[in-house]
């Protein structure tokens, strides 16, 4: 952003595109917005609002109060938000009435004066409201931390594990540098051990399952839909065809497509505790159709006559050296004409996007590395890691479907 932009223009332009958002809302009556659902033209004003009100937020602040609260406020923000995930507040709060503090300090059990002072900077931040001087109620972001199952795990997750991992980067490479290996990162720093992180999570049951689940709520999150994948590609032309999930978690992604595609079979991959969990929820109604497979992916593929093999969110938790072996593994097994379709990551060139759409790009990126020393790639970086998996891995298509974070590149093995 130019330092001395016109800020006038900037608030002229503002009311336009507040007119078209403005009409959208005007249409949820009152329930939490989805902007999924929004048409094309209302996405586009949205995303063009939220950058340009940035950019007045960054004027009107000035670089160093933006700066101190860029480093303290996200830092108290994140700790201010485990400690209400930890004690429950969100859950104690009722869904439609005010409490006082005094009652809620009572029914989370903790003490009402580090209550009020946790929650009135969170209320700052538009979680949690105060009606009336001494009473909380909830906001549409509080009452998600207390209702969905998918933002608990989150949060959660994201709060208890990923918040000291993502804190130890400058450890991580001031002790191992630009380290591919999936023991040298954030991850090994904050949590002192020498194990990879999803190794890790074998010997840390509840947090495999709040993590299964995190995979789970995200598929079904806007950005993240698993409609993206279901859409995204052409898997009627398979007709009765087999599909491969590999490192498919519990089975979101198979079963998603299994209800769309009735004809399709799926065998669902990954390691042993998770596919355990996947097969004992699977519905029974499509347990005809999708089995779990026990299997490490640094190990060859055994199913070869699958006409589709799905990697989604996959290779971005991998270095390249890592990822060319999960490749390397799979590409023997695939038959004459079978596809590979990846799911992941596909980074836009610098400011080829809305800027705050290509701050959650870089984002996960960081998450990437801290936690796995992996990567989000470019289209120059899958280039790179197809090509020194096998000469023969074709890239035929990438696509990014609307609204979505991942894109799909489809690949097949020339003759
Ligand atoms: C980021 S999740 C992606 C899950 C799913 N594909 C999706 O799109 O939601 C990565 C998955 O890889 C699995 N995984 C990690 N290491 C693995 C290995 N060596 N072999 C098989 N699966 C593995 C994890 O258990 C986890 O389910």
């Amino acid at each position: 952003m130019a330092p001395l932009q016109n800020l006038e223009q900037l608030a002229d332009e503002i009311q336009g595109l507040a007119k078209t958002v403005s009409a959208f809302l005007g249409t949820t009556n009152g329930s939490i917005p989805n902007f999924d659902a929004a048409a094309p033209d209302v996405q586009a004003a949205r995303q063009k609002l939220r950058d340009v009100s940035k950019a007045i937020y960054d004027i009107t602040t000035g670089p160093r109060e933006r700066l101190i609260n860029l480093t303290t406020g996200s830092t108290v923000l994140s700790a201010s938000l485990r400690w209400i995930y930890q004690f429950r507040i969100a859950q104690s709060v009722p869904l439609d009435a005010p409490i006082t503090f005094t009652a809620l300090a009572t029914a989370a059990g903790v003490d009402e004066s580090q209550l009020k002072r946790v929650l009135r900077y969170a209320i700052t931040h538009g979680i949690f409201t105060e009606p009336t001087v001494g009473s909380v109620a909830h906001t549409s972001e509080s009452k998600l931390l207390g209702n969905d199952p998918f933002m608990q795990n989150y949060i959660g997750h994201y709060s208890e594990h990923s918040f000291h991992i993502v804190s130890k980067m400058p450890e991580a490479t001031a002790k191992w540098g630009a380290s591919p290996e999936t023991t040298e990162t954030g991850f090994n720093v904050a949590f002192d051990t020498e194990m990879p992180m999803f190794k890790y999570m074998q010997n840390h049951p509840a947090k495999a399952k709040r993590f299964a689940g995190l995979m789970q709520g995200m598929a079904s999150s806007p950005r993240y839909h698993l409609r993206h994948l279901v859409e995204g590609y052409d898997w009627a032309a398979l007709g009765n065809g087999k599909v491969v999930d590999i490192g498919g978690s519990a089975g979101h992604a198979s079963i998603a497509l299994a209800n769309a595609y009735p004809s399709l079979t799926f065998v669902v991959e990954d390691l042993p505790h998770v596919v355990a969990q996947g097969a004992e929820a699977l519905p029974e109604p499509l347990k005809s159709r999708i089995s779990f497979l026990p299997l490490d992916f640094f190990t060859p593929q055994p199913v070869k006559d699958a006409d589709v093999y799905i990697l989604r969110q996959i290779c971005h938790d991998w270095s390249d050296k890592y990822a060319v072996k999960i490749l390397e593994n799979l590409l023997p097994a695939m038959k004459k004409g079978a596809k590979l379709v990846i799911m992941d990551g596909l980074i836009p060139p610098p400011n080829a996007i809305p800027k705050l759409d290509e701050a959650q790009v870089r984002m996960v990126d960081l998450v990437m590395m801290t936690h796995f020393n992996g990567k989000e790639r470019d289209l120059e970086d899958w280039k790179g890691l197809f090509a020194q998996a096998s000469p023969k891995l074709k890239l035929l298509n990438t696509k990014t479907p609307a609204g979505s974070v991942y894109s799909i590149l489809e690949l097949e093995m020339e003759e």
